[in-house]
């Protein structure tokens, strides 16, 4: 309803209107104290020299953690200035005062009497407006239980700090902001939904922090949203205790970190960390490595459907991605390990200072809780003293000798000359022979334990991974099998690239063997898209991490990455997370009924099997529809056709083809005709055009309004693969679906198009 037909309306105004004003009270007195701070640190950095300086770095560092929170609570509140909250609630504690609750993005209190203002949408309060129903409820805070009465739940449209709309919701309102919602068109990032959050979304979001979490959601039902979300409520919750950079979130590609950049500041969460699995790896390892992208093996089985090559790609890469993998690799390194000790005692001259044995105890049972080079390095730390206190006792047992053969001299030898001569000579040896003995002992440690190989990660994989005969030793493989191993990185190596798949067992040997300090893993983790991770991947990021505080998200209906990542999330329980909570999310809101019902469809007419069906908000707009281009001018003149319905309803536009090759076809037939159109590859890091050609493995996660799938030369079959593609590309669309085929619509697509008599 209009606000001003409500007959609360004059109340609500006035509440907002004295929100605002609070709001911007706070944030002047904010800027005063930002500057205060600013003051305050510049003069104690002033003091610093002649003041007792330790003093001095307390008072910088109260000032700059009171400036660091002013500045975030000055971000917060500024972002929510125009539209300070989004619902309200009215709750009735049992025993207590009805109390009106304005829920919004952050909070804020008075500063005079700690009522609230705003109730942050993450507080435990909160989860009444996205769970209760108006009547009994309860809800749960610190461990313990609070009852009591729902009586109102009210939602607001305020834009630009004005009050437009008021509605009080059962169900069907609700139904409506989030339709509202939903109609209103993608932009080129993902957006923030605490308004609208549904309740099976909610459950995920506020899910117990402390376990694994793996969330099977269908296409468009709000998966990286959700995954946001929860940072964000992570973050609320946690609070104090909780530090954003031990938080990461790794994402397929960059330009998908880029998708979703906007919502993270707006949710108050963009200082966790965010990466990409590579970049991850190569960030720990530390060397240069340069990985081909998880797409190029993907054109290549594209390239190779149905060959016997292909079966190959497909084996190496899940042979590579399993934990039998991993338990090759632990037997491999255990004999690198074993290797590694140095041989022999460590001695001075003809003295043991410390036998091989007493070395093999540190190594080998005193120090097994650090990695093998930590070890090492951890060996030379304390040996260093002792072993300088024992060399010491050894070069003053050298020196007595000398000194009782010289008192034997002064008191054996009677001729002054020669006794005088032979002590002489006797000092001169002594001294040179303590002097060497000093040297020596000097370089004693380092010359020991120069045995010790640095091996590089890279160079101890491909020792594996290049020999054949110890590939069937360690791998338990055939002759055909580690030939298939040992080419899969020979081809890489020449490149001085690394495929994907290798990526994990590379970060597993850093690990193994140098470990990853502590304060460089992340407690806590979002994976998104998780359907495109193997086992392997998972269980290495574990180890480093040591956390079950993860978070992980995907749906195996997209899994076009499936002969190498998760085929069944029971699987990856069983493999790693057997501790896992585990969450479905059924509902679809991208997409309208229409492309829904037509992509089900397709799935069910494929070869896949095991899909989910994504059951979509009710929301209509027009039916997929068909084409045939016969020449390029005709192709050119339906892309046109479609982008002219570019406006205020439909804003983005993607054509998608299925590979990279068939982008480039499309894009130079239609710049022939003169429609220049961008395409993106995944070396792009981000994208501002409102229209741009996709290839379909790239499109997924992103949406746009309107979704064009090109096919000039490469159509999709019913094989499980194309069929996931296709479906990936489908349900990127927002409001309208259209297929364009150069010629007669064939595989998929024909039967599709059959079906309609279109
Ligand atoms: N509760 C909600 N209210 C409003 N919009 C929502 C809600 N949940 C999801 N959406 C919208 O649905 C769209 C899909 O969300 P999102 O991209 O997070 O889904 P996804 O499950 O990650 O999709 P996919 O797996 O297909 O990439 C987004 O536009 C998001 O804003």
């Amino acid at each position: 309803m209009e606000a001003h037909e409500h007959p609360d309306f004059e109340q609500e105004k006035e509440r907002l209107a004295y929100t605002k004003a609070y709001i911007q009270a706070v944030l002047e007195q904010a800027e005063k104290n930002r500057s205060d701070f600013q003051g305050n640190i510049k003069e104690a950095l002033v003091e610093l020299d002649h003041l007792d300086s330790s003093l001095s770095w307390v008072n910088i560092l109260a000032n700059a953690s009171m400036l660091e929170m002013t500045q975030r609570n000055l971000r917060q509140l500024s972002y929510v200035q125009d539209r300070p909250y989004f619902s309200r609630i009215d709750f009735t504690p049992d025993g207590s005062e009805k109390e009106k609750l304005y829920i919004g993005k952050t909070s804020l209190y008075r500063k005079d009497n700690q009522q609230p203002i705003i109730v942050d949408w993450r507080s435990p309060i909160a989860n009444l407006y996205y769970e209760g129903q108006i009547g009994r409820v309860s809800y749960e805070a610190n461990g313990e239980t609070y009852t009591g009465d729902l009586s109102e739940k009210r939602q607001y449209v305020i834009d630009k700090g004005e009050l437009q709309e008021i509605r009080d919701i059962d169900i069907t309102a609700r139904d409506e902001m989030l339709q509202e919602s939903l109609t209103t068109n993608a932009d080129h990032r993902l957006k923030d939904i605490v308004s609208t959050i549904q309740e099976e979304q909610n459950r995920i979001i506020r899910a117990d922090m402390d376990r694994p979490l793996i969330v099977q959601g269908v296409a468009g039902s709000g998966k990286t949203t959700i995954a946001l979300h929860r940072v964000a409520f992570f973050i609320y919750t946690l609070a104090e205790s909780f530090k954003p950079e031990q938080m990461m979130i790794i994402a397929p590609n960059r330009l998908f970190l880029d998708y979703i950049s906007d919502v993270l500041p707006e949710l108050g969460v963009d200082e966790v960390q965010q990466t990409t699995f590579p970049d991850f790896v190569q960030q720990t390892i530390g060397a240069k490595l340069r990985f081909a992208n998880r797409d190029e093996k993907l054109t290549q089985l594209l390239a190779q459907q149905n060959q016997v090559s292909s079966q190959w790609t497909e084996w190496v890469a899940s042979y590579k991605g399993s934990l039998t993998f991993m338990q090759v690799l632990d037997r491999y390194l255990q004999d690198v390990i074993d290797e590694m000790v140095p041989k022999g005692d460590l001695t001075l001259e003809r003295f043991t200072i410390y036998s091989e044995q007493d070395i093999k105890h540190w190594f080998f049972d005193e120090y097994t809780y650090l990695p093998p080079y930590r070890r090492i390095e951890k060996m030379k730390n304390v040996l260093k003293k002792q072993a300088k206190r024992k060399a010491d006792e050894k070069i003053a047992q050298v020196s007595d000798v000398y000194d009782e053969k010289i008192e034997k001299v002064i008191y054996g030898i009677r001729d002054e000359t020669q006794r005088r001569q032979k002590v002489t000579t006797l000092s001169n040896k002594k001294d040179e022979h303590i002097e060497r003995l000093k040297n020596e002992a000097k370089k004693m440690l380092t010359t020991y334990f120069k045995q010790v190989k640095k091996h590089k990660v890279l160079d101890i994989y491909y020792d594996l991974m290049t020999d054949i005969e110890k590939l069937k030793t360690y791998g338990a493989v055939n002759d055909e099998e580690a030939k298939a191993l040992a080419m899969s990185v020979q081809e890489k190596k020449a490149k001085t690239s690394v495929q994907l798949e290798d990526a994990a067992p590379l970060l597993y040997i850093h690990h193994r063997l140098y470990g990853v300090e502590e304060e460089k893993a992340p407690k806590y983790l979002v994976i998104d898209e998780a359907q495109d991770y193997n086992s392997f991947e998972f269980a290495v990021l574990k180890g480093i991490c040591n956390s079950e505080k993860w978070t992980i998200l995907g749906d195996l209906t997209q899994g076009i990455h499936s002969y190498r990542g998760t085929k069944t999330w029971q699987q990856l329980m069983d493999d790693v997370f057997p501790n896992a909570e585990y969450a479905t999310l059924t509902q679809s809101y991208r997409t309208t009924v229409e492309i829904m019902t037509e992509a089900n469809n397709m799935l069910e007419r494929s070869e896949a099997e095991g899909y989910l069906l994504a059951q979509p908000v009710v929301r209509h707009d027009e039916r997929p529809s068909y084409e045939i281009a016969n020449t390029n001018q005709d192709f050119a003149v339906k892309v046109r056709d479609i982008l002219a319905l570019q406006g205020d309803t439909y804003q983005s536009f993607a054509i998608i083809g299925k590979t990279d090759q068939e982008c480039d076809k499309i894009a130079k037939r239609l710049k022939e005709d003169d429609i220049e159109i961008p395409v993106l590859s995944d070396q792009d890091e981000e994208f501002n055009e409102q229209c741009v050609i996709v290839p379909s493995y790239l499109a997924k996660g992103l949406e746009f309004d309107v979704v064009v799938i090109a096919t000039v030369d490469e159509s999709y079959s019913e094989n499980e693969l194309d069929t996931k593609l296709l479906y990936v590309a489908m349900t990127r669309a927002l409001h309208r679906l259209f297929f364009i085929s150069f010629g007669d619509m064939s595989g998929m697509l024909g039967q599709l198009f059959k079906q309609t008599g279109q």
